[in-house]
This record gives structure tokens, C-alpha cells and sequence, in this order.
């Protein structure tokens, strides 16, 4: 049975300047346990989908399921199903990294022993053991990006859901990264749903790519099946797949990676 499965979702934005149809009717199908890459010029509606499928926004049309639950009738059992990591977390910087992660835990009401156990697991994880006792304010980019990554992983979701989670880390952390989805995947089974504009993180990293432009689902398939029907080839490269696709090349990629 399909872990995400949305009908027509949409998400029209009213404002001074008129009606913006920001998603206009999504239909996806993810299976338990699969990476999925959502890409799309920017604009293209990936965050506004993402927020729609953890309850943070309500849907203006269609239907969906996450993790067995409907999104509009069941948004409490939804996000005690899943995890988001926006594009930028919200932490508290006068508090410690373990203090954050515990309150964390406890939001999603771990007891507090279990709390403070899976903070040090999660730290190990991601390489924040020796920050844990640091100001949430004093930590670099680098490091926030993989604290705001323990924070979607405290209560161990089915479902977790990356908005653009390696952009600002340098190369070195951002293969940690990688990594660290495919044990997410490989050990306890977790889905997992990012977006990203690094075509080649999509590329190594994604089982499935979910295309969209314009508030549709314009392509699907792995890899390799998109290279070969749009691009022309196996051997084509994302961009030039991307850019048939929609007709943009993918945005600029991050020259100025942040130290960890
Ligand atoms: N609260 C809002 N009010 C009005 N329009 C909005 C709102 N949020 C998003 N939009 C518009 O909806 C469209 C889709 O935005 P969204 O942030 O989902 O795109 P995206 O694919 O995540 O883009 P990016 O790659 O730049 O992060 C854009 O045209 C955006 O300006």
C-alpha cells in the first residue's frame, strides 16, 4: 500500500494582486520505503506541496493519504507519522543543542529518559555528540542543518519529509548526509521525500524523481527512465534532462558552501 498518495492536491493562495495557483492538482504515489526526489524550478510549487503534506498548510482542493492517515481529517496521527525539515529551522538559541532535542522529544511525548537517550543516539548519528552541550545560537550553518535534521528524526517518523536539506553544507557534509538518508531507508525502513535544486544529490541519492513546473506533475520515473525518454540517453546528463523537461535549467547551484 502506497505511504503517500495525493489526488488533485491543490493550494490556491488568495492576495491583493489575485488568485495564485500555487499547486494546481498533484497526483503521487510513493511506496514505503522509497527516496524521492521532488524537483522543479523554483516557483514550481515543491514547498508549498511539502507543507500541504505535513498539515502545516491546508490543502484548497484534492485529497491525500500519509502514513495511512488523511491529511485533512487526521493531521494529528499525520505528523505523529511523519518529519519535516524545512527549508529553515526554527531552533531556540539561547538553549543548548541536547536541551532542544530533548524538548523536542518531549513535544512528541517520549518520556524524558527516552528523550535524552535518542538525542545522544541522533547525535552520534549526525556527528553532533560533542556539540550537544553548545548553545544552539554557536553552532555554524553546517551544523544547525544537521541539528534541524535530528529535530524531524526525535520521534523516529515513517515519513520524512527534506526541504532542500544539504544546500549550504560543504561537500563533505553534504555525502554525510546522503548517507545518512540511506541508513535512514536501509535500517528502519523510512521514507523519505526532499527536494532539492543539486541535480546530482537527486541523481545519487533518489530512487524515483517527481517533476514538477507550474503546479503539476510534468515527469516521474528513476533516474535513468528520465534520461533516456527526455534526455535522449542513459548517458545524458540530469541537467540536460531537467532543462527538456521544463525549459529551464535547474537554478544555480550554491557556490559558497558553509564550513561545518
Ligand atoms: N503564502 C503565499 N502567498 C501567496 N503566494 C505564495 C505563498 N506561498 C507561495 N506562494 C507562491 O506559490 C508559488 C509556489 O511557491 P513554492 O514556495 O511552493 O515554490 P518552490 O517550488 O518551493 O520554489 P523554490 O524552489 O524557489 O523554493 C510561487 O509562485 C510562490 O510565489
Amino acid at each position: 500500500m502506497a505511504i503517500i498518495s495525493t489526488a488533485g492536491l491543490a493550494r490556491t493562495f488568495q492576495t491583493k494582486q489575485g488568485p495564485v495557483e500555487a499547486v494546481r492538482g498533484v497526483d503521487l504515489t510513493v511506496q514505503p520505503g522509497e527516496i524521492v526526489g521532488f524537483l522543479g524550478p523554483n516557483g514550481a510549487g515543491k514547498t508549498t506541496t511539502l507543507r500541504m503534506l505535513t498539515t502545516l498548510l491546508a490543502p484548497t482542493g484534492g485529497a491525500a493519504t500519509v502514513a495511512g492517515c488523511d491529511l485533512v481529517r487526521e493531521p494529528g496521527r499525520v505528523r505523529e507519522k511523519t518529519g519535516y525539515v524545512a527549508q529553515s529551522g526554527g531552533v531556540d538559541p539561547t538553549i543548548s543543542v541536547r536541551e532542544e532535542l530533548v524538548t523536542q522529544g518531549r513535544l512528541y511525548r517520549l518520556t524524558k529518559p527516552q528523550a535524552i537517550a535518542r538525542a545522544e543516539d541522533l547525535a552520534r548519528e549526525l556527528d553532533l555528540t560533542e556539540l550537544l552541550d553548545r548553545k544552539c545560537a554557536a553552532l555554524s550553518g553546517g551544523q544547525r542543518r544537521r541539528l534541524d535534521i535530528a529535530m524531524g528524526l526525535m520521534h523516529r517518523p515513517e515519513v520524512l519529509f527534506l526541504d532542500e536539506p544539504t544546500t549550504g553544507l560543504d561537500p563533505g557534509s553534504r555525502a554525510d548526509l546522503w548517507d545518512l538518508v540511506r541508513r535512514l531507508r536501509d535500517e528502519y525502513g523510512t521514507t523519505v521525500f526532499l527536494t532539492t535544486h543539486y541535480l546530482d544529490e537527486a541523481d545519487a541519492l533518489a530512487d524515483r524523481l517527481v517533476i514538477v513546473d507550474k503546479g503539476t506533475v510534468v515527469a516521474e520515473g528513476t533516474p535513468s527512465a528520465l534520461k533516456l525518454k527526455y534526455g535522449g540517453s542513459i548517458d545524458a546528463t540530469l541537467q540536460d534532462t531537467f532543462l527538456a523537461i521544463t525549459g529551464r535549467s535547474a537554478p544555480p547551484q550554491d557556490t559558497t558552501p558553509v564550513a561545518v
